[in-house]
């Protein structure tokens, strides 16, 4: 087998049971997942249909399925399913929608309708100033990621405030179902109520796959793991791979203990370690290495590499973040004029979103190119969600929260009190709002003037949905929709400007023209896999574009030579030539909700204790640490992400909130080897600058010359 060393061959060729590979950053996990469904497919006849691949972001499926087209050449790939986890599930939701308990044409809410669910019960309990939505949703949210039905948390509450917590779970989760509606989390807790309840069902989906592969297995939560367990069956036919070093979705419920897990479930799993590393320079690795020998660990790995030293690493001091960021981008115009470094080879990655303000600037100030992975979502924007919400309560009538978003988008003077009133009335009859707009019984609880609203926006609605059923193409009726609602001139007359107003029309024909896209795409798929009744309705198209993050989208812009920036959380599995890990203080890296965990620990008494047990080991054990080290883990993932080479900044002041701060160097910079860190003194800062200068007359220069 080419270009495989042989334990990656090993772990190829062992398809007949459960596989674990277990291994460090870089060694090739990731090519051990596309080579075996190659191989599966060629090798042993396993038609592509029959292999299901999971990821953890829509960049890492596509990545994934375009490598092993590549490897696969002649259409014998085709049908093969690489999908996220939740794309995963919510295919699995559309196929077996009565068995989940759902009906035809279901929504899923994000964070935000979910979070307005949730204000709606908080208020009706008078339990606004206990909880905010966001602290109870994201409770709510571990429950389910533990598969804890409200019942169940019931039950095991520890005190009040979590009993209501509890209650609260029971009365969001009515209302889901009230609403056909399942959130994010449900779209993995509720596959595995079905498969775990439904035997049927389970053999079904264990016949339907052969074999089972998962990248990035330590960030797997409970509900995720006994999903994969259901869907393999007795025979286990599974590859996962994985390290536990990175995992960093903790705060998600991810569970990295999931993968000695296995060791119990699976007597017969096969563990697979590599070792060699392929992606980064000795030097890159050495830092790599003692970043993360501070950290306990699960499995003793070793990584070593042949690729040579390297060049050192280095620590860019610099005086606040606007000069961080323009040391940043003078450096990457200089290297890309006078070294000939493509841009596109080049990642600024940072902890938080709000870091990339300075960098996109500074940036921009100097003409390159770049492309800014999260950050604001496109789905965040108000003119995309008012669409959103329309195409929702055309595909699902029931859905209230859109239907709450819209009801005055255009303007339409329906005021609160009618909207109680509505809303009333609507609970009483078990309603969904809009079907209770059009009841003839509403008349007895309402003015006549505003019934007729409310008449007129359920017939508008009514109307547009059966165009949407009965055309051919339901993205037409939607364009029919805003048309008529005329959503231009709400836009005009309620943007800051008209540039604003004309932005925001471009963002819904972007969206309009993207939902024709997925249309023609669902319509394709639905050809080729006759045995799916999805077929293209509105509610899957709906579904599919709530799914698909903003990472999605801006990747599908991508293209050209430009410079990376992204949080570390979206470079996971990602490789570039050139990384700038910035700033690397304290509060920033480890983040500051860590440092809070750590403090809070600290000062209780009884767990002070603790923090000694890590001393002989050299291991941060103590209490109030699984915060730090997940941080730890995070700067590991960036560290990690550079093949050649690689430089951290930090700043010495920091505007947070209005006021300039003094910052402390990030802890991690100190746990680093030494030896492999250069740190050019501060007077090189004007030499940066003298760069600076030096790069934009060269750009100047060049452009003189390309411009003719
Ligand atoms: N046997 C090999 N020969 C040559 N190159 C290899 C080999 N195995 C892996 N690589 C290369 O090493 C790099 C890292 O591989 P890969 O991304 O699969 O690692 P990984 O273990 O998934 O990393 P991460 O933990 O960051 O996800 C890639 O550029 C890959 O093409
Ligand atoms: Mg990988």
């Amino acid at each position: 087998m080419p270009s495989l060393n042989p334990r990656q061959a090993e772990a190829v060729e062992h398809t007949g049971g459960p596989l674990l590979v277990i291994a460090g950053a870089g060694s090739g996990k990731t090519r051990v997942i596309t080579r075996k469904i190659a191989h599966l497919i060629r090798a042993h006849g396993v038609p592509a249909h029959a292999i299901v691949a999971l990821t953890f972001t829509n960049k890492a499926a596509r990545e994934m399925k375009a490598r092993v087209g590549t490897l696969l050449k002649g259409g014998s790939g085709r049908g093969l399913k690489v999908s996220t986890f939740h794309t995963f599930g919510l295919n699995l939701l559309r196929r077996e929608v009565e068995g989940a308990g759902l009906r035809l044409g279901f929504s899923l809410f994000d964070a935000e309708d979910a979070a307005t669910v949730l204000k709606e019960h908080l208020r009706e309990h008078a339990l606004a100033d206990a909880v905010t939505p966001a602290a109870a949703l994201a409770r709510i949210s571990r429950w389910k990621n533990d598969l804890m039905e409200p019942a169940r948390a019931a039950s095991t509450a520890d005190d009040d405030f979590e009993a209501m917590l509890a209650d609260l779970y029971g009365r969001y989760q009515q209302s889901l179902t009230a609403y056909n509606a399942c959130d994010f989390d449900d779209l993995i807790a509720r596959p595995v109520r079905l498969l775990r309840d439904d035997r049927d069902a389970r053999e079904r989906w264990q016949n339907r796959i052969r074999h089972l592969l998962v990248d990035e297995y330590q960030d797997t939560n409970g509900a995720q793991y006994e999903l994969v367990r259901l869907l393999v069956g007795p025979r286990g036919a599974f590859t996962v791979v994985g390290d536990d070093d990175q995992s960093i979705y903790a705060w998600r419920g991810a569970r990295p203990d999931n993968l000695a897990r296995l060791r119990d479930h699976y007597p017969t799993l096969r563990v697979v370690m590599l070792e060699q590393n392929y992606r980064s320079s000795a030097r890159i690795l050495k830092l790599a290495n003692g970043l993360i020998g501070h950290n306990p660990h699960l499995f003793d790995k070793r990584l070593w590499c042949d690729l040579g030293p390297g060049e050192p690493a280095r620590v860019l001091v610099c005086r606040d973040e606007a000069h961080e960021a323009e040391r940043v981008a003078a450096e990457i115009q200089h290297t890309h004029l006078t070294k000939d470094r493509p841009y596109g080879s080049i990642a600024i990655l940072y902890r938080s979103n709000h870091q990339a303000r300075p960098f996109e600037q500074a940036l921009r100030a100097l003409s390159v190119p770049y492309f800014l992975s999260g950050g604001t979502s496109f789905f965040a924007r108000a003119e995309v969600k008012d669409v959103m919400a329309y195409l929702r309560l055309l595909a699902n009538p029931a859905d209230d929260a859109a239907f709450l978003r819209v009801v005055n988008v255009p303007r339409r003077e329906i005021g609160p009190t009618t909207l109680q009133r509505l809303a009333a009335f609507a609970a009483e009859g078990e309603l969904p709002l809009a079907a209770a707009c059009a009841d003839p019984l509403l008349g007895e609880h309402l003015p006549k003037r505003q019934l007729g609203r409310l008449a007129e926006l359920a017939g508008l609605l009514a109307e547009q949905r059966s165009q949407a059923q009965a055309a051919a193409n339901p993205v037409a009726a939607v364009r029919a929709l805003v048309e008529r609602i005329d959503y231009a001139g709400w836009c005009r007359d309620n943007a800051p400007s008209r540039a604003a107003a004309e932005r925001r029309m471009d963002n819904v024909a972007d969206l309009l023209d993207w939902l024709e896209r997925l249309h023609r795409e669902a319509a394709a798929d639905a050809a080729k896999d006759a045995g799916s009744a999805a077929g293209t309705r509105l509610s899957d198209l709906v579904a599919r574009l709530t799914l698909l993050d903003v990472l999605e989208r801006q990747d599908e812009a991508e293209g050209g030579d430009r410079v990376h920036l992204m949080t570390l959380h979206a470079a996971k599995g990602l490789e570039f030539p050139h990384v700038y890990l910035v700033g690397m203080e304290e509060a920033l890296l480890p983040h500051r909700s860590s440092l809070e965990e750590a403090e809070d620990a600290a000062a209780r008494p009884e767990t002070v204790a603790d923090t000694d047990t890590g001393a002989d080991t050299g291991a941060d054990t103590g209490a109030g640490q699984t915060g730090i080290q997940e941080e730890r883990r995070l700067c590991y993932v960036g560290i990690t992400r550079a093949r050649q080479s690689l430089t951290f900044t930090r700043a010495r002041r920091r505007r947070r909130y209005g006021e300039t701060v003094t910052c402390e160097p990030s802890r991690f910079l100190a746990e680093l080897p030494a030896a492999e860190l250069h740190q050019p003194d501060s007077t090189q800062r004007s030499d940066a600058e003298a760069r600076a200068h030096g790069s934009a007359q060269l750009a100047a220069l060049k452009g003189l010359f390309t411009d003719r």
